[in-house]
């Protein structure tokens, strides 16, 4: 493993406070990440046509290397909706909103999808890496303050996202399964 005079760094462009913390969290024996603030904008499509798209425009502005991250929330019972939309629909209908669209279902299940992208610059193609947590779609529980992590139930839990410490989300998360791939991309 890199001593920390190797350490590697990598700049994460993103506007969501809340991923920066659990990037920086996951990474910080290994990667230093620097972070640049800026709201993206996001095309429709696959989540890793919107994660590469992403990443593309981000090398573009700040000409160089690179991460972006995009986050899905999919529900099974809706063949994998909202999925990248899932900031939309957590904006309009909220946490109790999320739980109703599932009124009508018996399959309450879903999982969390993290695609990191890593570009090495301008004109470089993103190579992509995809992280997935398995759960179920549960009434809230839990500080509300990231996103819809009082509406997801890992499986093999019984706290939600919310209510676990971070330091056990951050070893079992979508984001970490997807960062491990990334670390040994640039570490094995
Ligand atoms: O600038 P970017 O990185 O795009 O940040 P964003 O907040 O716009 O993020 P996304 O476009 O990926 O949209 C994902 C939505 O899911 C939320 N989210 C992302 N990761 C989450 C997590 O681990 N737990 C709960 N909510 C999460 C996030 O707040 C957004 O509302
Ligand atoms: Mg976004």
């Amino acid at each position: 493993m890199a001593t920390t005079s190797e350490k590697k760094k990598l700049v994460f462009v993103t506007g969501n406070k809340n991923k920066l913390a659990e990037v920086q969290s996951i990474f910080k024996d290994v990667i230093d990440i620097d972070s640049h603030k800026v709201d993206l904008p996001e095309l429709q499509g696959t989540s890793q046509d919107i994660a590469a798209q992403k990443c593309k425009m981000a090398a573009d502005i700040i000409q160089g290397p690179c991460i972006t991250e995009d986050t899905c929330l999919c529900f099974n019972a809706m063949n994998g909706l909202p999925g990248p939309y899932i900031k939309w629909f957590h904006e309009s209908v909220g946490l109790d909103g999320l739980n109703k669209m599932l009124v009508g279902f018996d399959d309450k299940s879903g999982y969390a999808l993290c695609t990191i992208a890593y570009c090495e610059g301008p004109g470089h193609e993103p190579v992509i890496f995809e992280g997935i947590t398995k759960g179920n779609i549960v009434p809230a529980r839990g500080p509300t303050y990231f996103g819809w992590d009082p509406v997801f139930q890992p499986e093999g839990f019984d706290q939600t996202y919310a209510e676990m410490p971070k330091d056990i989300k951050n070893t079992i998360s979508h984001r970490f399964r997807a960062l491990e791939k990334l670390k040994a991309y640039f570490l094995d």
